[in-house]
Protein backbone atom coordinates (compact mmCIF):
# COMPACT_ATOMS: atom_id res chain seq x y z
CA UNK A 1 0.00 0.00 0.00
CA UNK A 2 1.40 3.05 -0.51
CA UNK A 3 2.02 5.60 1.74
CA UNK A 4 0.48 8.75 1.77
CA UNK A 5 3.45 10.73 3.50
CA UNK A 6 4.38 11.71 -0.12
CA UNK A 7 1.22 13.14 -1.33
CA UNK A 8 1.96 16.67 -2.71
CA UNK A 9 3.43 18.56 -5.65
CA UNK A 10 6.04 16.36 -7.02
CA UNK A 11 9.73 17.22 -6.14
CA UNK A 12 11.40 18.78 -8.80
CA UNK A 13 14.70 18.29 -7.53
CA UNK A 14 14.73 15.00 -9.22
CA UNK A 15 17.62 14.14 -11.71
CA UNK A 16 16.96 14.72 -15.28
CA UNK A 17 17.81 11.85 -17.34
CA UNK A 18 21.76 12.97 -19.10
CA UNK A 19 20.81 10.53 -21.60
CA UNK A 20 24.07 8.58 -23.43
CA UNK A 21 25.07 7.90 -27.23
CA UNK A 22 22.75 6.12 -29.88
CA UNK A 23 23.50 2.58 -29.62
CA UNK A 24 21.85 1.69 -33.04
CA UNK A 25 23.05 -2.17 -31.96
CA UNK A 26 21.02 -2.02 -28.87
CA UNK A 27 18.11 -1.04 -30.67
CA UNK A 28 18.09 -3.95 -33.12
CA UNK A 29 17.90 -5.92 -30.69
CA UNK A 30 14.69 -5.07 -28.99
CA UNK A 31 11.96 -7.53 -30.12
CA UNK A 32 8.32 -8.17 -28.24
CA UNK A 33 7.16 -11.42 -27.70
CA UNK A 34 3.30 -10.35 -28.21
CA UNK A 35 1.48 -13.40 -26.55
CA UNK A 36 3.73 -13.78 -23.61
CA UNK A 37 2.61 -9.72 -23.11
CA UNK A 38 -0.64 -10.51 -23.31
CA UNK A 39 -0.12 -13.86 -21.38
CA UNK A 40 1.20 -11.62 -18.28
CA UNK A 41 -1.25 -9.14 -19.04
CA UNK A 42 -4.33 -11.52 -18.74
CA UNK A 43 -2.78 -12.53 -15.44
CA UNK A 44 -2.64 -9.60 -13.65
CA UNK A 45 -6.71 -10.23 -13.91
CA UNK A 46 -8.28 -11.59 -10.43
CA UNK A 47 -4.89 -11.63 -8.91
CA UNK A 48 -5.38 -8.91 -6.31
CA UNK A 49 -8.05 -6.61 -5.01
CA UNK A 50 -7.80 -3.71 -3.44
CA UNK A 51 -8.34 -3.68 0.30
CA UNK A 52 -11.17 -1.64 1.76
CA UNK A 53 -8.64 -0.16 4.31
CA UNK A 54 -6.03 1.02 1.58
CA UNK A 55 -7.98 2.27 -0.97
CA UNK A 56 -8.01 5.32 -0.12
CA UNK A 57 -4.10 5.31 0.16
CA UNK A 58 -3.70 4.50 -3.45
CA UNK A 59 -6.18 6.69 -4.90
CA UNK A 60 -4.86 9.35 -2.95
CA UNK A 61 -1.22 8.64 -4.68
CA UNK A 62 -3.20 8.23 -7.84
CA UNK A 63 -4.35 11.80 -7.87
CA UNK A 64 -0.96 13.59 -6.79
CA UNK A 65 0.57 11.63 -10.18
CA UNK A 66 -2.44 13.46 -12.40
CA UNK A 67 -1.32 15.67 -15.01
CA UNK A 68 -4.42 17.44 -15.17
CA UNK A 69 -5.15 18.36 -18.92
CA UNK A 70 -7.03 20.30 -20.98
CA UNK A 71 -5.91 20.29 -24.86
CA UNK A 72 -8.95 21.04 -26.52
CA UNK A 73 -9.31 23.78 -29.40
CA UNK A 74 -12.25 25.60 -27.85
CA UNK A 75 -10.06 26.17 -24.58
CA UNK A 76 -10.01 29.45 -22.71
CA UNK A 77 -7.99 31.14 -20.43
CA UNK A 78 -11.26 30.83 -17.71
CA UNK A 79 -11.33 27.03 -17.97
CA UNK A 80 -7.31 26.94 -17.66
CA UNK A 81 -8.01 29.14 -14.56
CA UNK A 82 -11.08 26.74 -13.27
CA UNK A 83 -8.70 23.37 -13.76
CA UNK A 84 -5.77 25.18 -12.02
CA UNK A 85 -7.78 25.74 -9.07
CA UNK A 86 -9.15 21.98 -9.05
CA UNK A 87 -5.60 20.89 -9.39
CA UNK A 88 -4.40 23.21 -6.34
CA UNK A 89 -7.94 21.66 -3.89
CA UNK A 90 -8.25 18.24 -6.29
CA UNK A 91 -10.77 16.64 -3.00
CA UNK A 92 -13.55 18.19 -1.03
CA UNK A 93 -12.41 19.03 1.67
CA UNK A 94 -15.63 17.36 3.72
CA UNK A 95 -14.23 14.19 1.57
CA UNK A 96 -10.97 14.65 2.86
CA UNK A 97 -11.80 15.19 6.36
CA UNK A 98 -14.16 12.02 6.55
CA UNK A 99 -11.81 9.95 5.14
CA UNK A 100 -9.09 11.44 8.15
CA UNK A 101 -6.63 12.85 5.36
CA UNK A 102 -7.47 17.18 6.70
CA UNK A 103 -4.46 17.67 7.26
CA UNK A 104 -2.17 16.36 4.58
CA UNK A 105 -1.81 18.92 1.59
CA UNK A 106 -2.91 17.19 -1.55
CA UNK A 107 -2.19 18.51 -5.01
CA UNK A 108 -2.23 16.90 -8.64
CA UNK A 109 1.42 16.43 -10.04
CA UNK A 110 1.12 19.34 -12.80
CA UNK A 111 -1.96 21.02 -15.02
CA UNK A 112 -0.58 20.03 -18.75
CA UNK A 113 -1.72 22.68 -21.12
CA UNK A 114 -1.17 24.01 -24.44
CA UNK A 115 1.63 26.67 -25.20
CA UNK A 116 -0.83 29.67 -25.81
CA UNK A 117 -2.24 28.73 -22.05
CA UNK A 118 0.90 28.38 -20.08
CA UNK A 119 1.01 31.78 -18.84
CA UNK A 120 -2.35 32.02 -17.96
CA UNK A 121 -1.58 28.64 -15.50
CA UNK A 122 1.48 30.01 -14.02
CA UNK A 123 -0.29 32.68 -12.65
CA UNK A 124 -3.15 30.46 -11.47
CA UNK A 125 -0.95 27.94 -10.06
CA UNK A 126 1.30 30.71 -8.08
CA UNK A 127 2.28 29.57 -4.72
CA UNK A 128 0.62 26.62 -4.95
CA UNK A 129 4.26 24.05 -6.29
CA UNK A 130 1.76 22.61 -8.84
CA UNK A 131 4.47 22.90 -12.23
CA UNK A 132 2.98 23.26 -15.31
CA UNK A 133 3.09 21.40 -18.56
CA UNK A 134 3.24 22.54 -21.50
CA UNK A 135 2.41 20.31 -25.12
CA UNK A 136 4.82 21.80 -27.42
CA UNK A 137 6.09 20.82 -30.91
CA UNK A 138 3.47 21.15 -32.87
CA UNK A 139 1.15 18.70 -30.57
CA UNK A 140 -0.50 16.85 -31.22
CA UNK A 141 0.52 15.49 -34.84
CA UNK A 142 4.40 16.91 -34.87
CA UNK A 143 4.93 17.89 -38.20
CA UNK A 144 5.39 21.78 -37.50
CA UNK A 145 9.04 22.58 -39.00
CA UNK A 146 11.88 21.55 -36.74
CA UNK A 147 13.38 25.17 -36.00
CA UNK A 148 9.46 26.36 -35.20
CA UNK A 149 9.08 23.32 -32.04
CA UNK A 150 12.37 24.10 -31.13
CA UNK A 151 11.32 27.73 -30.61
CA UNK A 152 7.62 26.40 -29.22
CA UNK A 153 9.64 24.67 -26.92
CA UNK A 154 11.93 27.75 -25.83
CA UNK A 155 8.91 29.84 -25.57
CA UNK A 156 7.13 27.50 -23.09
CA UNK A 157 10.08 26.96 -20.88
CA UNK A 158 10.33 31.42 -20.73
CA UNK A 159 6.90 31.32 -19.76
CA UNK A 160 7.13 29.19 -17.36
CA UNK A 161 6.85 25.61 -17.78
CA UNK A 162 8.54 23.25 -15.62
CA UNK A 163 7.94 20.50 -17.67
CA UNK A 164 7.35 20.36 -21.72
CA UNK A 165 5.81 17.25 -23.61
CA UNK A 166 7.07 16.85 -26.77
CA UNK A 167 5.53 14.71 -29.71
CA UNK A 168 7.90 12.69 -31.81
CA UNK A 169 7.84 12.37 -35.39
CA UNK A 170 6.07 9.30 -36.34
CA UNK A 171 7.46 8.91 -39.26
CA UNK A 172 11.07 8.74 -38.56
CA UNK A 173 9.39 5.42 -35.92
CA UNK A 174 7.92 4.01 -39.28
CA UNK A 175 10.92 3.96 -41.67
CA UNK A 176 13.09 2.96 -38.89
CA UNK A 177 15.17 5.70 -38.93
CA UNK A 178 16.21 5.60 -35.41
CA UNK A 179 19.31 8.33 -36.01
CA UNK A 180 16.51 10.91 -36.98
CA UNK A 181 14.56 10.07 -33.71
CA UNK A 182 17.63 10.59 -31.77
CA UNK A 183 18.48 13.43 -33.21
CA UNK A 184 15.26 15.53 -33.05
CA UNK A 185 15.14 14.26 -29.39
CA UNK A 186 18.22 15.59 -28.46
CA UNK A 187 17.36 18.95 -30.11
CA UNK A 188 14.23 18.84 -27.84
CA UNK A 189 16.38 18.11 -24.60
CA UNK A 190 18.58 21.11 -25.50
CA UNK A 191 15.38 23.31 -25.98
CA UNK A 192 14.46 22.56 -22.49
CA UNK A 193 16.85 23.94 -20.86
CA UNK A 194 16.10 23.27 -17.07
CA UNK A 195 12.56 21.64 -17.78
CA UNK A 196 11.82 17.79 -17.64
CA UNK A 197 10.73 16.47 -21.02
CA UNK A 198 8.62 14.27 -21.26
CA UNK A 199 8.44 11.83 -25.21
CA UNK A 200 5.34 11.61 -26.57
CA UNK A 201 5.35 8.28 -28.28
CA UNK A 202 1.69 8.33 -29.49
CA UNK A 203 2.24 4.25 -29.73
CA UNK A 204 -1.33 3.67 -31.40
CA UNK A 205 0.46 5.35 -34.64
CA UNK A 206 3.71 3.32 -34.41
CA UNK A 207 2.11 -0.30 -36.03
CA UNK A 208 4.28 -2.44 -33.78
CA UNK A 209 5.22 -3.30 -30.00
CA UNK A 210 8.31 -3.50 -31.33
CA UNK A 211 8.40 0.10 -32.82
CA UNK A 212 7.24 1.10 -29.55
CA UNK A 213 10.01 -0.74 -27.62
CA UNK A 214 12.65 0.90 -30.14
CA UNK A 215 11.12 4.32 -29.75
CA UNK A 216 11.03 4.36 -25.89
CA UNK A 217 14.85 3.22 -25.89
CA UNK A 218 16.05 5.95 -28.63
CA UNK A 219 13.78 8.57 -26.61
CA UNK A 220 15.41 7.40 -23.33
CA UNK A 221 19.06 7.46 -25.04
CA UNK A 222 18.52 11.25 -26.07
CA UNK A 223 17.79 11.99 -23.09
CA UNK A 224 13.50 12.37 -22.44
CA UNK A 225 13.32 12.09 -18.40
CA UNK A 226 9.47 10.75 -19.10
CA UNK A 227 8.19 8.25 -21.74
CA UNK A 228 4.50 9.35 -22.58
CA UNK A 229 1.95 6.57 -24.69
CA UNK A 230 0.03 9.30 -26.42
CA UNK A 231 -1.10 12.60 -27.12
CA UNK A 232 -5.15 11.43 -26.14
CA UNK A 233 -5.33 12.22 -29.75
CA UNK A 234 -4.49 8.88 -31.89
CA UNK A 235 -7.25 5.66 -32.37
CA UNK A 236 -5.86 3.99 -29.67
CA UNK A 237 -4.56 5.75 -26.77
CA UNK A 238 -2.84 3.93 -23.64
CA UNK A 239 -3.36 0.36 -23.39
CA UNK A 240 -1.89 -2.23 -20.73
CA UNK A 241 -0.02 -4.10 -23.16
CA UNK A 242 1.63 -1.03 -24.81
CA UNK A 243 2.52 0.02 -20.98
CA UNK A 244 3.94 -3.52 -20.54
CA UNK A 245 6.35 -3.20 -23.46
CA UNK A 246 7.29 0.70 -22.13
CA UNK A 247 7.72 -0.35 -18.87
CA UNK A 248 10.36 -2.81 -19.59
CA UNK A 249 12.00 -0.76 -21.74
CA UNK A 250 12.08 1.63 -18.48
CA UNK A 251 13.40 -1.51 -16.66
CA UNK A 252 16.24 -2.59 -19.23
CA UNK A 253 17.15 1.39 -19.50
CA UNK A 254 17.91 1.60 -15.79
CA UNK A 255 19.81 -1.79 -15.78
CA UNK A 256 22.11 -0.51 -18.34
CA UNK A 257 22.84 2.91 -17.39
CA UNK A 258 21.37 3.34 -13.79
CA UNK A 259 18.88 6.05 -14.66
CA UNK A 260 15.86 5.89 -13.75
CA UNK A 261 12.73 7.32 -16.38
CA UNK A 262 9.17 7.80 -15.51
CA UNK A 263 6.18 6.75 -17.19
CA UNK A 264 3.04 8.41 -18.36
CA UNK A 265 0.01 6.37 -19.58
CA UNK A 266 -2.40 8.99 -21.43
CA UNK A 267 -5.43 9.30 -23.02
CA UNK A 268 -9.10 7.88 -22.05
CA UNK A 269 -7.99 6.87 -18.86
CA UNK A 270 -11.34 7.65 -17.33
CA UNK A 271 -12.03 5.21 -14.16
CA UNK A 272 -10.50 4.66 -10.75
CA UNK A 273 -10.12 1.56 -11.58
CA UNK A 274 -8.10 2.07 -14.53
CA UNK A 275 -5.82 4.25 -12.73
CA UNK A 276 -5.49 1.03 -10.00
CA UNK A 277 -4.28 -1.32 -12.57
CA UNK A 278 -1.86 0.88 -13.80
CA UNK A 279 -0.45 1.49 -10.81
CA UNK A 280 -0.11 -2.14 -9.74
CA UNK A 281 1.56 -2.78 -13.28
CA UNK A 282 3.75 -0.26 -12.46
CA UNK A 283 4.68 -1.65 -8.95
CA UNK A 284 5.16 -5.11 -10.26
CA UNK A 285 7.13 -4.23 -13.00
CA UNK A 286 9.44 -1.68 -11.66
CA UNK A 287 8.67 -1.46 -7.85
CA UNK A 288 7.23 1.31 -5.62
CA UNK A 289 9.43 3.74 -6.22
CA UNK A 290 7.41 3.99 -9.50
CA UNK A 291 4.35 5.15 -7.41
CA UNK A 292 5.52 8.74 -6.83
CA UNK A 293 5.04 12.11 -8.79
CA UNK A 294 8.36 11.90 -10.13
CA UNK A 295 8.31 8.54 -11.96
CA UNK A 296 4.59 7.93 -12.56
CA UNK A 297 1.97 10.79 -14.41
CA UNK A 298 -1.61 10.23 -15.33
CA UNK A 299 -2.06 12.56 -18.31
CA UNK A 300 -5.98 12.60 -18.20
CA UNK A 301 -9.10 15.51 -18.59
CA UNK A 302 -11.50 13.36 -16.82
CA UNK A 303 -10.19 10.96 -14.29
CA UNK A 304 -10.15 13.29 -11.14
CA UNK A 305 -13.88 13.13 -11.17
CA UNK A 306 -14.49 9.49 -10.43
CA UNK A 307 -11.13 9.01 -8.03
CA UNK A 308 -13.24 12.58 -5.85
CA UNK A 309 -16.57 9.86 -6.40
CA UNK A 310 -14.49 6.97 -5.49
CA UNK A 311 -13.26 8.99 -2.23
CA UNK A 312 -16.55 9.97 -1.50
CA UNK A 313 -18.24 6.61 -1.30
CA UNK A 314 -14.95 5.14 0.97
CA UNK A 315 -15.49 8.33 3.11
CA UNK A 316 -19.61 7.23 3.14
CA UNK A 317 -18.89 3.62 3.60
CA UNK A 318 -21.37 3.07 0.26
CA UNK A 319 -18.69 0.95 -1.50
CA UNK A 320 -19.20 0.43 -5.10
CA UNK A 321 -18.17 -2.37 -6.74
CA UNK A 322 -14.91 -1.74 -8.03
CA UNK A 323 -13.74 -2.33 -4.80
CA UNK A 324 -13.97 -5.52 -4.95
CA UNK A 325 -13.22 -5.95 -8.64
CA UNK A 326 -10.06 -7.58 -9.26
CA UNK A 327 -7.29 -5.76 -10.16
CA UNK A 328 -5.47 -6.33 -13.73
O1 LIG B 1 -2.05 13.97 -22.26
C1 LIG B 1 -3.20 13.89 -21.92
C2 LIG B 1 -4.31 13.45 -22.79
O2 LIG B 1 -4.50 14.31 -23.87
C3 LIG B 1 -5.57 13.33 -22.01
O3 LIG B 1 -6.46 12.51 -22.67
P1 LIG B 1 -7.97 12.35 -22.16
O4 LIG B 1 -8.65 13.66 -22.47
O5 LIG B 1 -8.51 11.21 -22.95
O6 LIG B 1 -7.97 12.10 -20.69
Amino acid sequence: MPSTETSHAPNHGWPRNPGMDLDLAWVAEQRVNLSAGERRIASLSGRRTVKKDAQAAWLLKALTCIDLTTLNGDDTAGRVKRLCAKAANPVRPDILEAIGMADRRITTGAVCVYHRFVATAVEALDGTGIPVAAVSTGFPAGLSPHDTKLREIEASVADGAREIDIVITREHVLTANWTALYDEMRDYRAACGDAHVKAILATGDLKTLRNVARASLVCMMAGADFIKTSTGKEGVNATPLVTLVMLRMIREYEERTGIKIGYKPAGGISTAKDVLNYQFLMKDELGREWLEPDLFRIGASSLLADIERQLEHHATGAYSSFQRHPIG
